[in-house]
């Protein structure tokens, strides 16, 4: 039976590598060099399609790949109708912020109840937490580059991933709030899970071993 998963580029397929591994299957193509969007492995079942990051959850959720790895903070952003979450991979850990430039004074602005300018990329994440905390935001969607946003006087602070903290370093801003916690997760169709109900555990399985024993 074949399994198609979906991965980006970049940190999520090279930090899923080996996991992949753990269960068995090499991926034959880097696509690093390779300009193939699908990559077939040493299990002729089983293939990876290279997609977006963002686009993870939709080719999951409409079966255009059986399962993916997808970052929690992207997961959140799309809503998971439709998809089956098993397992926090513990893979590309980050937490999504609020940053702003050192010289303003976030404290102040947010106990005057000022309407804040916040730009992002994580809408929804931004909406929810600065309702929560009762603040009025006019959000701004970008799609990257947030560190720019406040450096420009188009936003007052941006909510952004955070990992080392020297992307808001080399900026000259200042991380005032970590909303969340972020690692990779595994997501499966939920049809997918039915129909293919033993590859899909089998290689659910693997990846829950190899995940615990990695971060441990
Ligand atoms: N600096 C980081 N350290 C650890 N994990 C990260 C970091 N930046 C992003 N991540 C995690 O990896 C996921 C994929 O990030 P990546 O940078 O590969 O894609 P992207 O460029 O944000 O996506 P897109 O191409 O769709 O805009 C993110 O959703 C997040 O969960
Ligand atoms: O705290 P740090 O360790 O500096 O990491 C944070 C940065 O990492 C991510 O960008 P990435 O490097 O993935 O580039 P991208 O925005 O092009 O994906 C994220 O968008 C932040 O800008």
């Amino acid at each position: 039976m074949n399994l198609t998963l979906a991965l980006s580029k970049g940190r999520i397929f090279d930090e899923t590598l080996p996991l992949l591994r753990a269960a068995g299957i090499e991926v034959l193509e880097d696509p690093e060099t390779s300009r193939k969007l699908i990559l077939a492995t040493n299990q002729p079942q089983v293939r990876v399609v290279l997609v977006r990051a963002t686009d993870v959850p939709t080719y999951v959720q409409y079966g255009g790949a059986d399962l993916g790895v997808t970052g929690l903070d992207t997961l959140i952003e799309h809503g998971n109708q439709g998809l089956y979450q098993p397992l926090d991979l513990g893979i590309a850990r980050c937490r999504v912020s609020v940053a702003v430039r050192a010289d303003f004074d976030y404290a102040s602005a947010v106990r005057q109840g000022a309407r804040l300018k916040v730009a992002t990329k994580y809408v929804a994440i931004a909406r929810e937490f600065f309702a929560a905390k009762g603040v009025h935001v006019d959000l701004i969607k970008l799609y990257g580059s947030m560190e720019l946003a406040p450096l420009t006087g188009l936003a007052d602070a941006i909510v952004d991933l955070v990992s080392t903290g020297s992307t808001l370093k080399a900026n000259q801003l200042v991380e005032v709030e970590r909303i969340m916690d972020i690692s990779a997760r595994l997501v499966v169709n939920q049809a997918a899970l039915k129909l293919k109900q033993a590859p899909i555990r089998r290689l659910i399985d693997a990846f829950r071993t190899a995940a615990v024993t990695q971060t441990r």
